[in-house]
């Protein structure tokens, strides 16, 4: 068995050196020459993965590490019976700290508290359901719009013509889609992005084109009133940098870049792959990956609830830290170095850890809902 990686997918030789012989590529350099002797493909989000690629090779196997797969084309591969798996939810949890890392930053710029804002979340999926479960646990009012999950006939959505006029707040997490009845490419465009209420917060940690970045940057020059967090781009590896100077927060597509969501999606791409081949699972990533540095964190009764809410927040993830080397890395470089910087900045992205592999100890009478621990700060 050969297998063609990505080569920034971590534990690749723990999880497939017993089964199958791997050779690795940068993502964005793998071609049809490098798979005439694969029979399994893997890949992360920056790989074009088409009948064209793999046209000719041996290859019936192609699995992304991500949760995205706007990179696959799914119908153009099935057609050709390449079975085709991803990794839905594996770096929820990192997006969800990214958020509230955005919300904790506007908060301290504004002078608004994070928690009495109204968020709207587009898109209520494996990150979005988390998220609104996180906030609803933490007491924040949320506006949910899933136009797909309202026609199967779940409730609780708003129209997004509802959530643009009611949110103080707008987070999104759709997937990309170019085309179809849910089409979510300039979801946002000129036309809804001139209706963002006064002093709005708008966070796309989902897919670049999302919104119009063009639109985006006319009207940010119009209104310095809204707070943007942008860490995903309409051109990747390519950034507007004007766009991003205009941003509150900028960075490098690494809202979901935790190590427990990277080595999530390694090993659920291993069970998808065993299953396919039909070859025993016999690894757990609880058997490979590394411990928590850092175990419990205590939040102290004697000080105020939202203070130490905010520190322990922090301390999980603090999106100013990735906001300030991308910008310290763009600073001033030839448009055609932001690319190259682009993708550095992310294959040589710090350590960082989830939340859910530590315990946050609540031990205040404050106003914090008993369920928040398990709510919040689980799965
Ligand atoms: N920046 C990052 O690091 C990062 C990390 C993980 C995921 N993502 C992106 O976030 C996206 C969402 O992730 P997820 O795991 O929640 O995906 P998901 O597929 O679980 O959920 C997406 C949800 O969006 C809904 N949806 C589809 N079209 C919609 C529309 N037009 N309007 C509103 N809702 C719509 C779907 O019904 C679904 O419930 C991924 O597709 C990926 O592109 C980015
Ligand atoms: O879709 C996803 O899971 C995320 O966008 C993920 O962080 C992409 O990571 P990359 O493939 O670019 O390393």
């Amino acid at each position: 068995m050969r297998i063609v990686a990505d080569e920034n997918i971590p534990l690749l030789g723990a999880f497939f050196a017993k089964q199958a012989e791997i050779t690795t590529h940068p993502g964005r350099e793998i071609c049809r020459a490098h798979l005439m002797q694969a029979d399994a493909l893997l890949v992360r989000s920056v790989t074009r993965v088409d009948p064209a690629l793999l046209a000719g090779t041996p290859v019936r196997f192609v699995g992304t590490c991500t949760i995205g797969t706007d990179h696959l084309d799914l119908p153009g591969l099935q057609a050709a019976g390449i079975a085709v798996s991803s990794a839905p939810g594996c770096n929820a949890r990192g997006v969800v700290e990214y958020v509230l890392s955005c919300l904790l930053t506007f908060s301290e710029r504004t002078g608004k508290a994070w928690r009495s804002q109204r968020v709207g979340i587009i898109g209520v999926g494996q990150v979005g359901s988390r998220l609104a479960n996180t906030l609803t646990a933490l007491g924040v009012d949320c506006l949910l719009c899933d136009p797909p999950r309202a026609e199967r006939g779940e409730s609780g959505f708003v129209s997004l013509d509802e959530l643009l006029a009611q949110a103080d707040v707008i987070s999104c997490h759709v997937p990309l889609e170019h085309q179809g009845p849910h089409a979510t490419k300039h979801l946002l465009n000129a036309e809804r992005l001139a209706r963002l209420a006064q002093g709005t917060w708008l966070i796309n940690s989902s897919r670049g084109p999302v919104i119009d970045n063009q639109a985006l940057a006319a009207l940010l020059l119009q209104r310095p009133d809204l707070q943007v967090a942008l860490d995903v781009w309409e051109h990747e590896p390519q950034v507007d940098l004007a766009l991003a100077a205009q941003c509150a927060l900028a960075t490098p597509h690494v809202a979901g870049y935790s190590l427990d969501g990277k080595l999530r999606g390694t090993e659920q791409i291993y069970q998808a792959f065993c299953a396919h081949f039909q070859l025993p699972a016999t690894l757990a990533l609880s058997e490979l990956a590394p411990t928590a540095g850092l175990a419990t964190i205590v939040v102290n009764e004697q000080t105020p609830t939202d203070w130490s809410l905010d520190r322990a927040l922090r301390w999980v993830y603090d999106v100013r830290d990735d906001d300030a080397r991308f910008r310290a890395a763009m600073a001033g470089l030839p448009v055609d170095q932001i690319a190259k910087v682009f993708d550095q900045l992310r294959k040589h992205y710090p350590l960082r850890r989830e939340c859910s592999h530590l315990q946050l100890a609540w031990q205040g009478a404050g106003d914090l809902p008993a369920h928040w621990l398990a709510a919040g700060f689980s799965g």
